[in-house]
């Protein structure tokens, strides 16, 4: 359960630091439907109207990783106000907890290559790392040299 208090000076902190979340998904309650959540898109946070009644489902690093990256795992972050409290609860859904996570051989293909390396043990650590934006992701990222410079060639 996450808890916001009210800040007199808002705008000078941050509610939860932006990051993706390490789950396969997390689904989230807004249990006092307050605004707070946003998520990056082109650069830009955009507000996540809180939906009476509704879950917010967010896709997970997991799922970016297993799906090759046809599933993306998005940027957020949780401002605060100074009226209200926020009150949410996230339950994320994991895999082995220290088992390997990669793309799914299904979804790879020659013309579809992995984007991300094979990963051991990337939840051991968890609670010990610091929030960073898509940082622990990018780190994952396979660069595929060739396919950049077949787009050069042929642009
Ligand atoms: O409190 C929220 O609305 C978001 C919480 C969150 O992003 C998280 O627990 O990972
Ligand atoms: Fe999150």
């Amino acid at each position: 359960m996450n808890y916001y208090p009210p800040c007199p000076q808002p705008e000078k902190i941050v509610g939860l630091t932006p990051h993706s979340d390490d789950s396969a998904l997390t689904i989230l309650l807004e249990i006092n439907e307050v605004e707070g959540l946003q998520i990056k898109k082109d650069g830009k946070w955009i507000p996540v109207t809180p939906f009476p009644n509704a879950f917010v489902v967010n896709i997970g690093v997991v799922l970016e990783i297993v799906t090759n990256g046809t599933y993306r795992s998005i940027e957020h972050r949780v401002i605060v106000n100074s009226v209200q409290g926020r009150l949410s609860i996230g339950t994320i859904y994991l895999v082995i907890y220290d088992g390997e996570m990669y793309p799914a051989s299904n979804l790879v293909a020659e013309n579809n290559p992995p984007l991300f390396k094979r990963v051991e043990e990337y939840f051991r650590n968890l609670c010990a790392r610091k929030l960073r934006g898509k940082s622990p992701l990018d780190a994952l990222r396979i660069e595929h040299v060739q396919d950049k410079y077949k787009f050069i060639l042929d642009n």
